[in-house]
């Protein structure tokens, strides 16, 4: 599951406590977390700038700081807190321990310096987490090959190749909007499947925009992979996790 940071503040105490239910009937979740809004708020107090070029954030070592802080300390204590309210097991981590994200530079970090694009993932430490009872909560930055340099890893990039290296059925993303939509006749529709080549239109005509394209793009490059489908769905829909799972119809099913 990838969990962006728009809906964080919005969750209900349902989305974990279906989480919990979950894994009890057996279905396991492994999580990966955005904290856009939350690192921004930071660098903004620090008085720190940094901007945005196609969605990721232009990161330098003094940025990279602040991601490090926010996503590995605040955003996912307080995910595990969350989680562990609900009676579950949560281990947080980042992609740093136990070197469970191996990145390398962005094709464009000419632009957007330390961001990374995944190589590799530890995926035999997250069955091991899993094995021993725990919920995995990981914040996305990742390690070089020579772990010595970090990369701030886009949370939808990050979540997308953990899915695809579990080799997992489902990946859902939980964000503030309730799925991909669509302007149809002058009302704003919630599309319920759309296609892989129905994205790529919809990106070129602009329907598909900001923060939804790192989201499709990940979902398109696990989908080619073991991954059978993506859902997009609201995190402040009461107990959407059950609900996508239940196959209730519930937001945007990405499918090849
Ligand atoms: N076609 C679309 N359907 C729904 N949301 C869209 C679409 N295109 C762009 N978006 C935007 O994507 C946002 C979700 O991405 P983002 O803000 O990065 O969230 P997160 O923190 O969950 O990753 C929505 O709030 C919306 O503004
Ligand atoms: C490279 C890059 O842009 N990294 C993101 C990581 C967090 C993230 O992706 O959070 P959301 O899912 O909430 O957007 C950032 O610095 O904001």
């Amino acid at each position: 599951m990838k969990c962006g940071g728009s809906t964080l503040a919005a969750l209900p105490a349902s989305f974990f406590e279906d989480m919990c239910q979950l894994q009890e009937e057996g279905i396991v979740t492994v999580i990966v977390h955005g904290g856009g809004p939350a690192i921004s708020e930071t660098l903004g107090k620090l008085g720190i700038e940094s901007g945005f070029v196609n969605g990721l954030r232009v990161t330098n070592e003094a940025v990279l700081d602040v991601v490090e802080m926010v996503l590995s300390g605040q955003i996912n204590k307080e995910i595990v807190r969350r989680i562990q309210l609900t009676g579950a097991a949560a281990l947080g981590l980042s992609g740093v321990d136990g070197h469970l994200i191996e990145a390398k530079p962005v094709a464009n970090s000419d632009e957007v310096g330390l961001v990374g694009d995944v190589t590799k993932v530890n995926a035999e430490l997250i069955q091991g987490i899993v094995n021993m009872g725990y919920i995995p909560v990981i914040a996305p930055v990742g390690l070089g090959e020579d772990g010595g340099q970090r990369y701030n890893i886009n949370a939808d990039t990050a979540a997308g190749a953990v899915a695809s290296h579990l080799g997992v059925e489902q990946m859902v993303v939980v964000t503030d909007v309730p799925g991909i939509m669509k302007t149809v006749d002058g009302e704003k529709q919630v599309l319920p499947v759309v296609s892989v080549a129905e994205i790529e239109e919809m990106i070129a005509n602009g329907d598909i925009y900001g923060g939804m394209i790192p989201k499709v793009r990940a979902a398109i490059a696990c989908i080619q992979g073991k991954v059978q489908e993506v859902v997009i769905v609201n995190g402040a829909e009461p107990n959407v996790l059950s609900k996508v799972l239940k196959g209730t119809g519930i937001g945007t099913r990405i499918v090849r």
